[in-house]
């Protein structure tokens, strides 16, 4: 198994902030300006996910490094009404959201005259089913060009029929207004086509000061994009956070805003999730590491990931909960409390499972 590199795409009206939010991110210096089609190349930045047990592991086997787990964002230039037909930078910036795995919605909450509105008005409402539509109508285009080749694969062979009746399902509920992600239409049938309403979404509320406050507002962001997760932000003030090289001032400044955390490390973490990420941990002088995998990988896959050769030559795995471990206070107690498993080819790895993997080459 390769290491899993998926990627998230942030899509968003001009001007909703998305340069912003993808600059804080990366502390790429992608050009953020007051200005719409700012953004015209997809850019990718590649961001580590928070996990406080990795420094615990770290102190606990005196690593000299840390090593998160990443999660990749695409910053993708601004939707406007028409992209499907060609408004704006049209179709062309389409085909960068159809090969993510996942998108994450920037939509404008705050207030600045200065900044301009593409609609004159900020209406988050609006504003999300403006997208939705635009990414609904694109979606259909490409059920509807592919019907004519998958009718003739349908008559050719018996898979074919299954995508082809999935494929059906889908343009009913997409001329319907639905988003496939909403549907119970099979959408590994339809994978192949890539449909950009089939992904897992994201939403970043890009809020001011006063509005992060507002837990009335938000709660009504929430209701309103549900099941989704919602995540509140301000990326202005994001982004002028992590330019910050002091740890002290930079909590300072989070406990003057009334936000425990950045809001990019709850984005980088919720966004792992909703690709159905997880992580397991290994430990040792050199490094306390997290390693990616698929939720319901095995050991020998999850091995895979450090290395072909751990995979290959798996014999087994000597696997411990973070929890378990913390507790007992050291690999050894873990052993003696009789916390610490073996494991063989067949155990589905846990998320926080600490790992030594015994393998031959
Ligand atoms: N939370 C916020 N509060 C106030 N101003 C903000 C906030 N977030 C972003 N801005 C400002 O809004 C303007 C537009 O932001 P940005 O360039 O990031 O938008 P964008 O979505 O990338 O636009 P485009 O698609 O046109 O590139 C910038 O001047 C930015 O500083």
């Amino acid at each position: 198994m390769l290491p899993v590199a998926l990627s998230i795409g942030i899509v968003g009206l001009p001007n909703a902030g998305k340069s912003t939010l993808f600059n804080a991110l990366t502390k790429n210096n992608v050009l953020a300006a007051n200005y719409p089609f700012a953004t015209i190349e997809p850019n990718v930045g590649v961001v580590g996910v928070p996990d406080a047990r990795l420094a615990k592991l770290a102190s606990l086997y005196g690593s000299a490094k840390v090593i998160p787990a990443t999660v990749q964002f695409v910053d993708i230039a601004g939707i406007v009404r028409g992209a499907s037909e060609g408004e704006g930078l049209g179709n062309k910036f389409l085909s960068h959201i159809r090969e993510g795995d996942a998108i994450c919605q920037v939509t404008r909450v705050f207030r600045d005259d200065d900044v301009t509105h593409v609609d004159g008005k900020v209406n988050p409402a609006d504003d999300i089913s403006t997208i939705q539509t635009e990414l609904i109508l694109a979606d259909l285009q490409t059920v509807e060009k592919a019907i004519p080749r998958l009718e003739k694969e349908a008559r050719l062979k018996k898979e074919g029929v299954a995508v082809l009746e999935a494929v059906r399902e889908a343009q009913k509920h997409l001329e319907a207004g639905t988003p496939i992600i909403a549907t119970n239409v099979d959408r590994d049938a339809i994978r192949e086509l890539m449909l950009m309403t089939a992904k897992p979404y994201i939403f970043v509320f890009n809020c001011d000061a006063d509005e992060l406050a507002d837990e009335t507002l938000k709660q009504s962001m929430r209701d309103l994009v549900a099941p989704a997760e919602a995540i509140f932000l301000d990326a202005k003030f994001e982004a002028e956070l992590v330019e910050l090289d002091d740890e002290a001032e930079a909590r300072e400044m989070l406990a003057e805003m009334g936000v425990d955390e950045p809001g990019l490390d709850v984005l980088a973490r919720v966004g792992f999730e909703t690709l159905g990420l997880q992580t397991y941990l290994t430990a040792g002088p050199k490094e306390s590491r997290a390693w990616t995998i698929k939720k319901g990988a095995t050991a020998p896959e999850a091995a895979g990931v450090i290395h072909t050769d751990f995979q290959r030559g798996f014999i087994k795995a000597e696997i411990v909960s973070f929890d378990d471990l913390m507790e007992a206070g050291s690999m050894a107690a873990a052993k003696s409390a009789g916390k610490v498993r073996i494991e063989g080819k067949d155990y589905i790895m846990s998320d926080g499972d600490v790992v030594e993997f015994r393998f031959n080459v």
